[in-house]
């Protein structure tokens, strides 16, 4: 059984003001496999984001049904770890309250939800700054800080939506090598929304490339490059040969959305 059932799910955002109603996204159909870790491509505006904030529950969807672990999503849940591109760390919290934050709404005992996000700002490269405040971090660390934050929770899926998007390329080459050690010894199950077709095949298994709005998808790609992945795997033959084929994929679409 799927881990994720996306089944012919669309949005249409309803008009504004006099206008013509927003077709976001055609109904579309997607299984996500436990520990699969599916990286999202495609022009901006063509619904990337909707999709996932859907599967979120921050959005309804017009037509079609989400099934996590065979059950309908209605609403959002912590089940669902979410990070987002803009940083939303709780500004009066540390670095460890803000990564306890879930399980105290969970009712974990303070002790134990304590040791959880210790453990985490660890995985993330954060023991030295659990104290910190977010203002006192770079944005790369606020971005790990939120990786952590949705991981200690043990959500069935973690959802990215351009989580490394406003970091400069140095910090971003490092934020997809953690990120990608950590599914490497974890194996969670991810969706990662990202306009980056580096990124994309260097932490995804599959690529699913969408078309430009209203987005369908048009390409869904296996990425089989061994694991562990070093960041010098972008070099290699295979890689570079995966990167032809996406720049062609996505190029067409983003001619076709600002012809
Ligand atoms: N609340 C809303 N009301 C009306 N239209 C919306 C709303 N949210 C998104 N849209 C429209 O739906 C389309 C898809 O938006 P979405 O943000 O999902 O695209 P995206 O692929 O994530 O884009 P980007 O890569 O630029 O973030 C866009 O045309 C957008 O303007």
């Amino acid at each position: 059984m799927s881990k994720l059932v996306i089944d012919k799910v669309g949005k249409v955002f309803p008009a504004q003001r006099g206008g013509e109603p927003t077709r976001a996204l055609m109904p579309t159909s997607l299984n996500v496999a436990d520990n699969d870790f599916i990286t999202i491509l495609g022009p901006s505006g063509c619904g990337k984001s909707t999709l996932l904030r859907i599967i979120g529950g921050l959005e309804t969807a017009s037509e079609g049904r989400i099934l996590l672990d065979g059950a309908p999503v209605a609403g959002p849940g912590a089940d669902r770890g979410f990070v987002f591109q803009s940083y939303t760390l709780f500004p009066w919290l540390t670095v460890q309250q803000n990564i306890a934050f879930g399980l105290r709404e969970k009712g974990v005992p303070v002790a134990e939800r304590m040791k959880i996000a210790r453990d985490w700002a660890v995985r993330v490269g954060l023991s030295s700054f659990v104290d910190h405040f977010p203002k006192q971090l770079s944005g790369g660390m606020q971005q790990r800080t939120a990786i952590a934050r949705a991981l200690a929770n043990d959500p069935k899926i973690l959802l990215l939506d351009e989580p490394f998007g406003a970091l400069d390329n140095q910090t971003r080459a490092l934020m997809q090598e953690m990120l990608l050690g950590i599914w490497e010894r974890e194996r969670k199950t991810v969706l990662f929304v990202t306009h980056d077709i580096e990124e994309a095949i260097f932490v995804g298994s599959r690529v699913v490339v969408m078309s430009a709005r209203p987005g369908r998808i048009k390409a869904d790609i296996a990425i089989d490059l061994p694991h562990p992945r070093p960041y010098t795997i972008k070099t290699t033959p295979e890689f570079v040969a995966l990167k032809e084929r996406l720049v062609e994929e996505i190029r067409a679409e983003v001619i076709a959305a600002d012809p």
